[in-house]
């Protein structure tokens, strides 16, 4: 073996949390390693102190056998590593090619001239396509990871880390970013690749190493682990009781390589008046909801839903289609025409405190910008809107909020250092667990929306999350799942709905058998 990446020893405190305590991790050039572990069990610290991001407290890294100490992003660049980042990187309103040629921290030495043979060059070995005259905010989600992939390749790294990449992407996206990361490889590079489903750890991966409470819980060849040891190995018991859904992982579906033809689609109206939908006005209306886009189109256009409580519905949709925009609608940001009633309440027109105030949850899909306030603390975070009811005599009871907060934070397996931690200090799938424990803990729950409500979670938490939205609709919520993941819509909802350019096209029953592929082809404009 040529080991490309040797680390020995590594450690890493934040306060009185040690995220990193002895980890010792080899990658081998021509292999992709995969990392995983629980929320919070220091994958991200471990990419940072590779990356020069944050410096390791003690240890020892070598790559390709050369000692190797980065103390900033250009020192690793300059020593052939790459980062693509979780969170996308780009400046929206600069264009795919101004953005490749974008320094960050180090000098990318290619004149403009011949950076689009260079990136042809890439896109032929990597099977990788961008557009680059396109503006980066234009871009659909899938292409910007493309693009963030390309511009990590252009340097020539010898080693590439993925930090989640696949969080953001639809199934597709997923598929080819797998064979771009074995195509990498293949080329003789290393890959380090976080990731917390199991399905692409099946696909791309040859050896892992299992992070827990910051130490390695086990490591080897994939082959040799198996998937029950994978789990066990990243939950410390065994994989027993988790839900058929969790184990069996979201697995990755094979590329299409022939692009979908697509055909009009035979609009289906959604039903008028779905089973157990009370006709005394309770649950949730929403009628002709409509919302314009900047220049004037629609991004949802004339949306019709009826939601019993105890229903949950999913939404289903290529990523782009009025979904974002549906969320923001009903959680009162974005302003739309429409009707909007909830257990017989008119909410039309109201702002989220007021659909907050009337049972009204949301999970927003971007955690980071709507979800949380990343420099209040993590009890403040679980009680943002609700701190009145901690106040005594004018002033904020802080203890009686602290002891709230640390039920809840022990109930949700929330891995902080505390109720006084700061949200940002938080590993995103634990900045995720608050804002959903947040969410689910409104009184009275009448209308929850939850959009990609498990993104960025391990396995045990996607089962308790799922296992707590079937609890609130069996206290007679009405729910409404947004999700890129199919297999986690068919597995909670009661029936799905396909976001197809601004409209929603269904219902597709999820009992039915043929549920998949027709939810499937509706995605893809192609009716069923
Ligand atoms: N800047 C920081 N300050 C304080 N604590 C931190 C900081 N960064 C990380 N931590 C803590 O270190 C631990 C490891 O976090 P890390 O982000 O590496 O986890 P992770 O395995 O990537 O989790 P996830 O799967 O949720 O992304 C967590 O307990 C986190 O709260």
């Amino acid at each position: 073996m040529n080991p490309a990446l040797e680390l020995t020893g590594m450690g890493k405190t934040f306060g009185t949390v040690r995220a990193l305590d002895g980890v010792d991790l080899t990658v081998a050039a021509g292999e992709v390693h995969c990392v995983l572990g629980e929320n919070g069990a220091g994958k991200s610290t471990l990419c940072n102190l590779i990356y020069g991001t944050a410096a390791p407290d003690e240890g020892e890294m070598r790559l390709f056998g050369e000692p190797y100490r980065p103390r900033r992003p250009a020192d690793a660049l300059k020593s052939g590593v790459a980062m693509v980042h979780q969170h996308f990187s780009l400046v929206p309103t600069l264009t795919v090619a101004e953005n490749l040629l974008l320094r960050d921290g180090l000098r990318l030495r290619l004149p403009h001239r011949d950076l689009g043979a260079r990136v042809a060059e890439i896109e032929a070995s990597y099977g990788l396509r961008i557009d680059l005259t396109a503006r980066a905010a234009d871009l659909p989600v899938g292409d910007r990871q493309s693009v963030e992939i390309v511009k990590a390749l252009l340097r020539s790294p010898r080693l590439v880390l993925l930090d989640e990449p696949t969080a953001v992407l639809g199934p597709a996206e997923v598929g080819a970013l797998m064979d771009t990361c074995r195509r990498i490889a293949a080329a003789g590079r290393a890959v380090l690749l976080i990731t917390h489903k199991l399905g692409e750890i099946e696909t791309a991966g040859d050896t892992a190493t299992v992070l827990r409470g910051g130490r390695v819980a086990g490591a080897g060849p994939l082959a040799e682990l198996g998937r029950d040891r994978l789990v066990s190995l990243m939950i410390g018991r065994p994989p027993e009781g988790l839900s058929a859904l969790v184990t069996a992982g979201l697995d990755v579906p094979a590329q299409r390589t022939e692009p979908v033809e697509e055909r009009p689609v035979e609009e289906r109206p959604v039903e008028e008046r779905p089973a157990g939908v009370a006709e005394d006005g309770t649950g949730v209306r929403i009628e002709g909801l409509r919302v314009r886009r900047a220049d004037g189109s629609a991004a949802l256009d004339g949306v019709d839903l009826r939601i019993a409580p105890g229903e949950i519905v999913g939404v289903a949709g290529v990523e782009g289609n009025g979904q974002s925009e549906l969320v923001a609608a009903l959680s009162g940001a974005l302003a739309g025409e429409g009707r909007f009633e909830v257990a017989g309440t008119d909410l039309t027109g109201t702002g989220p405190a007021e659909r907050t105030a009337a049972g009204v949850g949301i999970v927003p899909e971007d955690r980071h910008h709507e979800g949380c306030v990343p420099a209040m603390s993590v009890a403040e975070n679980l009680y943002l809107g609700r701190l009145g009811e901690f106040r005594r005599r004018g002033l904020l009871d802080r203890a009686a909020l602290r002891a709230a907060a640390a039920a809840v934070i022990g109930e949700h397996g929330i891995r902080a250092a505390g109720p006084d931690a700061p949200m940002g200090t938080l590993s995103g799938g634990n900045q995720q667990k608050v804002v959903v424990a947040r969410e689910l803990a409104l009184d009275p729950l009448r209308f929850l929306v939850a959009a990609q409500p498990t993104r960025g979670l391990d396995i045990a938490a996607v089962d308790a999350v799922l296992a707590r939205i079937r609890a609130a609709a069996a206290r007679g919520a009405a729910v409404l799942v947004v999700s890129s993941e199919l297999p986690e819509l068919l597995a909670l909802c009661d029936r799905v709905l396909v976001a197809y350019r601004g409209r929603l096209l269904g219902p597709v029953p999820c009992s039915a058998p043929s549920a998949r592929a027709e939810i499937g082809d509706l995605m893809v404009g192609v009716s069923a």
